[in-house]
């Protein structure tokens, strides 16, 4: 295994030499999880064929960004309205912040959005946190470094064989349940776009719109895409509350340019200060800290070294947002990596958090619409802070995300 680190060293692998890093190697657990299948793990064309088809659902058809942002939007009024019942007492917010969140992957792949209480997005919020936490864990760790010597340690691990066949089964359930009412000129979900493709494929002996490979899709989807966004989400609630004048910033901000109005994406360009603390957030939340392994396809040479044909290779994307020659201030909270002296919101190259090149995050556009509504419609209805008497800890909970370490923050409501 080689481990590239800093932006420069990163960059001339991912975007330089992107061909022959667009491979994954073979981790034992991930391998015998996906049966080399979907996305997120699998090489030679199914991926690129799936990457393909997910990126223009999310963009083409009835699912359009518009139709993605008044979903967005109408999950926003929801959580609203659930922080409000909280009536500004202090909570932890890690549960009903992923659940919302969560519910606009569930109502894009699947058509519409589920109640907060409904045992099947609890279910499945609950068993994807169950497998991150998991594959985090260093037992995990070794047995994919080691296999044949760990596997009998890998014990009550098990459970993220059984998380992720009681995940497939549900999907699998509701493939067969859409097939049904299919009507390719009403496509209302990722699943139906898949299952139009699949009627348009023509017979041959590589067939990709298969139903197992959509049970895979589905499941890295939302695997990969589930708790991903909340996590840098609360991040932000939790970095408001521990610099209110930061915070205090972004509200005049919302107040000048949307009032009391429902914020939308077009309001993003004459925000400059708050599009900078949201890119800011996802540089100092770090949540994908080694980003997820590459494997070499080529002999190739990555800043003078020489890195042989068939490496596995960690992106350590924690040393590029950390990187001093890019960032003047790698260990702070500092919006001002994302402005210029006149206010305006400038992009820093070195903001790899989706990382970069062939295999990068395919939801990086998404996240970002999601980050940007929830973000400012949160902060326009409410002011965060510490419960009386507590300090907030900006502490990670490492793992293969990092996020937030359990803690009760008070959604204080702002008239
Ligand atoms: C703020 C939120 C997110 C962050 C920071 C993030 C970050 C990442 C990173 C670092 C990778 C690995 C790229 C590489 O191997 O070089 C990745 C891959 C991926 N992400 Fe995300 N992601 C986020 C949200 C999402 C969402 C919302 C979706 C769902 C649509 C998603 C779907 C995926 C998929 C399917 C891959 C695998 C791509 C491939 O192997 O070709 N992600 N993401």
């Amino acid at each position: 295994m080689v481990v590239l680190s800093g932006y420069e060293t990163v960059k001339d692998a991912l975007v330089n030499h992107a061909e022959v890093f667009a491979d994954r190697p073979h981790i034992p657990l991930f391998s015998e999880l996906t049966k080399e299948k979907g996305l997120l793990f699998s090489n030679g064309d199914i991926w690129r064929v799936m990457r393909r088809f997910t990126f223009s659902a999310l963009r083409d058809f009835r699912m359009g960004s518009k139709m993605i942002e008044d979903k967005i939007t109408e999950e926003c009024r929801c959580l609203v309205n659930t922080f409000k019942a909280y009536g500004g007492k202090p909570f932890e917010n890690s549960t009903v912040v992923t659940t919302a969140v969560a519910n606009i992957i569930v109502s894009i792949v699947l058509g519409n959005r589920l109640d907060y209480d409904d045992p099947t997005l609890c279910r499945l919020v609950t068993n994807i946190r169950e497998n991150i936490r998991i594959i985090g864990s260093p037992m995990v760790q070794l047995y994919n470094t080691f296999p044949s010597l760990f596997r009998l340690f890998l014990g009550s691990n098990k459970e993220i064989y059984t998380n992720l066949a009681e995940m497939q089964e549900f999907v699998t359930k509701t493939i067969t349940n859409q097939k049904k009412k299919l009507d390719v000129n009403d496509q209302r979900s990722l699943i139906d776009a898949f299952l139009v493709k699949q009627k348009e494929e023509k017979p041959n002996p590589k067939l990709h719109f298969t139903d197992v490979n959509l049970v895979f899709l589905v499941s890295d989807i939302f695997a990969a895409g589930m708790e991903s966004t909340s996590t840098v989400l609360r991040w932000g609630l939790l970095l408001m509350a521990k610099y209110p004048e930061i915070q205090k910033n972004v509200q005049n901000e919302i107040e000048r340019v949307i009032g009391s109005g429902e914020p939308c994406l077009m309001h993003r360009k004459q925000m400059p200060y708050t599009d900078a603390v949201i890119h800011e957030i996802l540089r100092f939340g770090n949540i994908a800290p080694t980003g997820v392994p590459h494997y070499t396809s080529q002999d190739v040479t990555i800043k003078e070294f020489f890195i042989p044909k068939g490496t596995s290779v960690m992106t350590l994307l924690y040393s590029v947002l950390k990187d001093k020659k890019y960032f003047e201030k790698p260990d702070e909270f500092y919006p001002q990596h994302f402005l210029d002296s006149d206010g305006n919101f400038v992009k820093n190259e070195a903001l790899l958090s989706f990382s970069a090149g062939k295999r990068s995050c395919v939801g990086e556009n998404l996240a970002k619409m999601k980050l940007f509504l929830f973000f400012t419609t949160l902060l326009q209805n409410f002011t965060f802070q510490a419960p009386p008497g507590a300090t907030l800890d900006l502490t990670g909970d490492a793992g293969f995300t990092i996020a937030p370490l359990k803690h009760e923050i008070c959604a204080i409501p702002r008239n």
